[in-house]
């Protein structure tokens, strides 16, 4: 293995300068979005018998927003009790919550033909697929929140000895996870194969630190890292890791050995898109501590998984409150009129009309990055928009008529080549009952986390498909040498702002707490961008901590 990650070798930035690829970025956003939902690629090409495109995220949506396209004047108004922007996970769960708690008089609105968000998915011939989010782990046992909607889509069947009893079709079947180390397929993804005892040693002392934070807890009797985030403690000494890196802290603990460093990148890169360098010691820590979770029939930090990921969970979700949804509905403006009401413009995508809704109190379910600029200057929030940061990912669903096999595991739910850029491919007919097929589809992921995530998302925009396939193609042929020759297709998925990633201070500091106060007690925020970890499990609660206090607000009686 070269050591040098694959992607640098090629790649879109290479050969320009920083600024001519500024003034191209910039030309590229105010005419496309994605370069895009086309397949280019050369006639003599490699690729040229796969077949595929490129999509993201809704490109026409994103560039009325950002561009402040000219909109047809509003042709009707209408009102609505509660509005509800955003189908994410985060609006379902606050939809839900309402719903449960006996307030129907709502609506939720999603700019998408589907609901979701990043835990979307879709499925061809051979199998369901994610295009984001594709698992959670079992859940905290005093997380009684999830815990009640896992039972209700029958995730937990029962309980025995006080234990959640998990539907065995849902864990993770067997193998889970195996990593390319050294020329060779090992178990597990923690590297182990082939280190010297001086690694060893250092991967198990790690281990030991996070042992001892999973079961620290603060003055206020809190664990100090616990989910959701603002559940852990708040006792300053978890608190000031939340002022360094977690390189920087990992430096002070005189970690040194590659293959533990490489793996905290891995996990770091694996939850927030971003290496150890650019998220708080505070999160990095979070990702290995606050997972306690024990069950009756399976390991602690046991897989959820399911061939659509958590567009599976969105289903449950969505079932729900079916009746409040509608989709296609883009919201461009929020803002008061004169009575303190809440006007919100909708475009309506697919007929290319407008309307005005009027309402008593809204729930936005959007990142903060789209609600400043749904707000403009008509709604003023004590935050600094600027100090959110969010990571870019390219998804790819490869379907495979068969994989060429390589020595040592075999094919297993998530698959991990040492020292690339990517975080592997999960094998989405895992939890199919029946193997029988050959024919298979991988979800390969990359967080785009080598440039700041500006430059990141501007070169994303405007890759090729053939350029995407050029960073893509070497790792994959590097784990299994020949797979050109066996992919039919593959479907890319670009997350411009895929998710929001816990940077120093962000976590702890004074811009989260303030974003998720509602403004005139009519307004109010769900989206995981306000825990700076972006997890299903933080995208439920903060649904049912925005509905919450809608609900201590208005009298739920009312509305019945
Ligand atoms: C590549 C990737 C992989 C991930 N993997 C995992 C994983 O394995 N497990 C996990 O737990 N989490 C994972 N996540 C994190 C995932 O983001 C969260 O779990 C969760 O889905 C976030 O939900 P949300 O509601 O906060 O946000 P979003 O998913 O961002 O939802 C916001 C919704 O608002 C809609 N919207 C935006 N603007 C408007 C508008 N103007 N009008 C109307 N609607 C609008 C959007 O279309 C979207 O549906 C992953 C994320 C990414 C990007």
């Amino acid at each position: 293995m070269s050591g040098h990650p694959f992607y640098k070798r090629r790649g879109f930035i290479n050969g320009l300068s920083r600024r001519s690829f500024l003034l191209k970025a910039g030309l590229v956003t105010t005419g496309i979005l994605l370069n895009s939902c086309i397949r280019k690629v050369k006639p003599g090409s490699q690729y040229k018998n796969i077949k595929g495109s490129i999509k993201g995220p809704n490109a026409k949506a994103g560039h009325i927003l950002r561009d402040k396209l000219p909109l047809p004047v509003p042709g009707s108004t209408r009102r609505v009790k509660t509005l509800i922007i955003g189908g994410g996970i985060s609006g379902l769960s606050a939809a839900r919550w309402l719903k449960k708690q006996g307030y129907t008089d709502f609506e939720l609105l999603e700019l998408e033909d589907h609901v979701g968000g990043n835990s979307h998915s879709r499925k061809n011939d051979i199998s369901a697929y994610p295009l984001g989010a594709h698992y959670i782990t079992i859940v905290n046992n005093e997380d009684k929140l999830i815990t009640e909607f896992l039972q209700d889509c029958n995730v937990i069947t029962g309980f025995e000895n006080n234990l959640p009893v998990y539907n065995e079709y849902y864990l993770c079947f067997d193998p889970e996870e195996r990593l390319l180390i050294n020329g060779q397929w090992q178990e597990g993804i923690v590297p182990d194969f082939s280190l010297t005892p001086s690694d060893k040693a250092e991967v198990k002392k790690f281990f030991a630190l996070i042992d001892a934070f999973k079961k620290a807890k603060g003055s206020d009797g809190k664990y100090g890292f616990d989910i959701p985030v603002d559940n852990s403690s708040a006792d300053e000494n978890f608190r000031v890791l939340d002022g360094i890196t977690f390189k920087e802290y990992l430096q002070q603990q005189q970690f040194t050995s590659k293959y533990l460093l490489w793996y905290l990148n891995y996990c770091c890169k694996d939850d927030y898109g971003q290496k150890i360098d650019k998220v708080s010691a505070w999160a990095g820590i979070h990702y290995f501590a606050s997972r306690r979770g024990k069950a009756a029939n399976a390991e602690s930090n046991a897989v959820l998984t399911w061939p659509e990921g958590n567009g599976w969970l969105t289903n449950r979700l969505s079932e729900t409150v079916a009746g409040h949804i509608r989709k296609g509905s883009m919201c461009y403006n929020v803002s008061y009129d004169e009575q303190g009401r809440v006007v919100a413009n909708i475009y309506n995508i697919a007929n290319n009309t407008t309307s005005t809704i009027v309402a008593d109190n809204v729930i936005m379910a959007t990142p903060q990055f789209v609600n400043q600029r749904l707000f403009k200057e008509t709604i003023t929030r004590p935050i600094d928009y600027q100090a959110l940061n969010y990571s870019s990912w390219f998804v790819a669903n490869i379907t495979v008529k068969r994989l060429p096999q390589t020595k040592g595991a075999g094919l297993c739910w998530d698959n991990v080549a040492f020292d690339t850029p990517s975080v592997g491919y999960v094998n989405a007919g895992q939890q199919a009952v029946s193997q029988s097929n050959e024919k298979k589809v991988l979800t390969w992921y990359l967080p785009l986390c080598d440039h700041e995530p500006r430059i990141a998302r501007l070169a994303a925009y405007t890759r090729t498909y053939e350029q995407w396939m050029d960073i893509m193609m070497p790792e994959l042929e590097y784990m299994h040498p020949r797979i050109t020759d066996a992919i039919e297709n593959v479907e890319c998925w670009i997350w411009g702002h895929g998710m929001i990633y816990p940077a120093v201070n962000y976590i702890w500091g004074k811009n989260r707490k303030a974003a998720q106060q509602p403004v005139k007690n009519n307004v109010f925020f769900a989206h995981t961008d306000l825990s700076g970890i972006s997890i299903f499990e933080e995208a439920f609660h903060q649904g049912v901590r925005a509905a919450s206090q809608l609900l201590a607000i208005y009298d739920k009686q009312a509305n019945t």
